[in-house]
């Protein structure tokens, strides 16, 4: 089979949830006083976009090959992402064969050292990567599980992230991890709000459900270790999930020094490149790894990551990202589970996850998804043509 090359790279921003799922109108639980870093400022504290946090928007990537097949992704990265992908990375993509994706990638790591290494230039560079991997797996009519080795279970199992775990049962999933809403500045009372809001959700979901916590990067070593020691001892909590800084892994590493036994650490969600998970591994910050696939490097870092991962007997469980998630941890023996981001601004039902920027997106039934649902060519999903593209740069 001869191999179609790349003609041409296109990027475009899109507003409104989707890839960006902070980018929520008001009322929405995913911004409703969630503690975060910017929590020190009271003005910062009732909601993440009043600091910015839907400032990028959703990052399309399109890729178009000589035989007319066009693989597309998207991510967080908006306009930022679009000059990335047009000014700089389109010469390592265009002309280029469908099959070259690995070199494609050590080319934009490498050209964008110099300005790049983690955040918004990671993000995009992951976007490229998961719609090369599109394309190769269109053009080969294949699902993209397919091409990473296959599934090795017959369906998908999904934790619940969101405001109400307390339905995520009655809908099926396996746990629930809820926002924390008070963070340090906010002191003892806002500690034992954090504790009640715990108590009054191990009541409603009884003993054996998984309940955790995601702290998004907002805690000190001293309070999270206080939290963990208290949610895990009085209400059973499963994970404490990003409770310092990504850029603190010596905090990571005495923080899981001191939780009690059986409490799981996890982090990650921020961290890019097998680089940054090799110092999260090697100084033993953490019990499972959270990359997203949408902001890590793409599918092909994601690869590196998991098997690092799972040579230090580690899991992987990565962080939302939709069908770009699903497909990878359906290969993986150390992904035993999955995240479902309730998009629903109650939480109170199951929506896509990237809603309403995709199309045929599949969706957790029973807190479960079946290998044949993530059986169309590429990653299986078409952008919804009612969302209106905007490109920046064009060329
Ligand atoms: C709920 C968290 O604050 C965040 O919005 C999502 C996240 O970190 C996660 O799903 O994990
Ligand atoms: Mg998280």
């Amino acid at each position: 089979m001869s191999m179609p090359t790349i003609k041409h790279v296109r990027a475009f921003t899109l507003r409104g949830g989707g890839a960006d799922y902070h980018d929520q109108a008001d009322g929405h639980w995913i911004d409703d006083h969630i503690s975060t870093p910017m929590s020190k400022y009271p003005e910062y504290r009732q909601s993440r976009r009043s600091f910015g946090l839907n400032v990028l928007g959703t990052l399309v990537v399109e890729i178009e090959a000589s035989d007319g097949t066009v693989g597309f992704s998207v991510t967080t990265g908006g306009d930022l992402g679009c000059w990335i992908v047009e000014k700089h990375l389109a010469r390592f993509i265009e002309g280029a064969r469908v099959t070259d994706i690995e070199k494609i990638w050590d080319q934009m790591y490498n050209a964008t050292l110099f300005y790049g290494r983690k955040g918004i230039v990671l993000n995009t560079i992951s976007g490229v990567d998961l719609a090369l991997w599109d394309l190769l797996a269109k053009v080969r009519k294949e699902p993209v599980h397919a091409l990473l080795g296959g599934p090795v279970r017959d369906e998908l199992t999904f934790y619940a992230t969101g405001a109400r775990p307390d339905l995520a049962k009655e809908m099926g999933f396996i746990g629930g991890k809820m926002p924390l809403h008070h963070g340090p500045a906010e002191r003892e009372e806002g500690l034992k709000k954090n504790l009640e809001m715990l108590a009054d959700m191990r009541a409603k979901v009884g003993s054996d459900f998984w309940l955790m916590l995601d702290c998004w990067m907002s805690l000190d070593v001293e309070y999270a270790t206080r939290l963990a020691t208290a949610a895990r001892n009085e209400f059973g909590l499963k994970w404490i999930e990003e409770a310092l800084s990504p850029d603190d892994y010596w905090g990571y590493a005495e923080l899981r020094r001191n939780v009690p036994r059986g409490l799981l650490v996890s982090t990650g969600e921020h961290e890019a490149t097998r680089w940054g998970f090799r110092l999260l591994l090697e100084m033993e910050c953490c019990d499972i790894l959270q990359p997203d696939v949408g902001w890590c490097g793409g599918i092909t870092e994601l690869i590196k990551i998991s098997n690092l991962a799972d040579a230090h007997g580690k899991l992987v469980v990565p962080h939302g990202s939709s069908v770009y998630s699903y497909h990878f941890v359906i290969t993986r023996h150390n992904s035993p589970f999955a995240e479902f981001l309730m998009m629903a601004p109650k939480a109170d039902e199951v929506v896509p996850m990237f809603n309403p920027q995709l199309l045929d997106e599949p969706v957790p039934v029973n807190g479960r998804m079946k290998a044949s649902a993530l059986d169309a060519p590429g990653f299986g999903v078409r952008l919804n043509p009612d969302c209106a593209l905007y490109r920046p740069f064009p060329r």
